[in-house]
């Protein structure tokens, strides 16, 4: 007799082949180490902490691992400070889709602030056009190694400065030219979404698509500003949803107000585990929000915020939730479906991703038990009577 004995949690391999949807991924988060001391050279960047690769990953990792955003934001002038060319941008993005797709990652959209990138003398189209050039190639060189992956660009406005309605317009101007939408990042705390109220505003006057990072370090205030008053597709993390959440001692559960309106307007959280547990957002895996909210159907996602500094992946994350809430592959599915379904691109596209290479991926992992020679066929059956 054959039965299912197998585990129903899946293995870090199936976790790495199944295909995954990222929303929530900071180029300038997720360089390779080794990248990174090989342009700081060819750029004359003398800063670094660290020139052996793997001595400088460990320092992002303890350094991002600081308890605040604000010490965690630190740690990136060194990334950014290497990709201030044509060539590290074109490179950069090239080595993210490859990343990404050798993990699994058959959608990502992938966000950095083309403000920072001007120091080299780069104007904001050369540093959008750059990293449309790399993710193109990343892309096709994932191709030729037998993996699918298409990647689209989030440009981001730093929120401590005042160039948003500024990058909204680049956005809008690079439109299906391989930029899907917009966002704003760096400090939460001191500096609400409404300081840019101009370009959200102009964004969607132009039906263009917008995500804000709000409810990561400061809470509720931050995020129904985000919704209510911003207009945002999305919240980037979203995460502090939590605070107008009640669950009774009996069990029950209550939503506030905000909490109702998210859930029920499915606006999609774009979770991001291990940066929550380095910025103090969350105090462990198994303590993470994401297991309630995923409970209760709200639109939750699983995002990686950035590789580097959290030395992770999206099979890493996925790998954190199996452990911690043991999750199966249809909770991987459900996740993945979530984020397609709050991906920027069109509709059809969506449906066609959804339908034609998540599901089917899903379905053949699901379905790889059955095929598995478990047990011997080539004994004699003992016959009786
Ligand atoms: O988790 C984050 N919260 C707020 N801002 C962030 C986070 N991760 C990265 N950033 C900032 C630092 C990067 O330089 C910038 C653009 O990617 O976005
Ligand atoms: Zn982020």
């Amino acid at each position: 007799m054959t039965s299912q004995t197998i585990s129903n949690n899946p293995t870090p391999d199936q976790i790495r082949r199944a295909p995954k949807v990222l929303l929530h991924d900071h180029l300038d988060g997720g360089l390779r180490p080794g990248t990174i001391v090989e342009l700081a050279r060819a750029t004359g960047y003398t800063r670094l902490p660290e020139t052996d690769p793997g001595k400088l990953g460990v320092w992002f990792r303890e350094a991002a691992d600081s308890g605040s955003l604000e010490r965690y934001l630190e740690t990136f002038s060194h990334t950014v400070g290497v990709m201030q060319t044509r060539e590290a941008l074109v490179r950069v993005a090239r080595e993210c889709a490859e990343d990404l797709a050798e993990d699994g990652v058959v959608y990502a959209e992938v966000r950095y602030a083309p403000e920072q990138h001007l120091e080299g003398g780069l104007t904001l189209e050369e540093v959008v056009e750059a990293v449309n050039e790399g993710f193109r190639e990343g892309e096709r060189l994932a191709r030729a190694n037998g993996h699918r992956i298409r990647v689209g660009a989030l440009l981001t406005a730093m929120r401590h400065a005042a160039r948003a309605l500024e990058i909204a317009e680049l956005a809008n101007r690079y439109r299906d030219l391989g930029v899907v939408g917009f966002d704003i990042a760096g400090a939460e705390a001191g500096f609400p979404p409404t300081r840019h109220l101009d370009a959200f505003e102009y964004l969607k006057r132009e039906n263009n698509h917008f995500t804000i990072h709000a409810g990561e370090a400061f809470g509720l205030p931050s995020i129904w500003q985000a919704l209510q008053w911003c207009g945002a597709d999305r919240l980037g993390h979203g995460v502090r949803i939590i605070d107008d959440i009640q669950v009774q001692a009996d069990g029950s559960v209550k939503l506030g107000r905000l909490a109702s309106y998210v859930r029920d307007k499915r606006i999609p959280l774009e979770l991001c585990p291990s940066s929550n547990l380095q910025t103090g957002a969350a105090e462990s895996y198994a303590e993470h929000p994401i297991g309630l909210l995923r409970r209760l159907h709200f639109r939750a996602t699983v995002n990686t915020d950035n590789r580097l500094m959290s030395g992770t992946s999206m099979s890493r994350e996925f790998e954190h939730l199996v452990d911690a809430f043991g999750y199966s592959l249809d909770d991987m599915q459900w996740f993945s479906v979530n984020a397609m379904k709050s991906a920027f691109i069109p509709f059809d596209e969506r449906l066609a991703m959804i339908n034609d290479v998540i599901k089917p991926g899903y379905a053949e992992l699901k379905s790889e038990w059955l095929f598995q020679q478990t047990v011997s066929t080539s004994g004699s059956v003992d016959q009786e009577g």
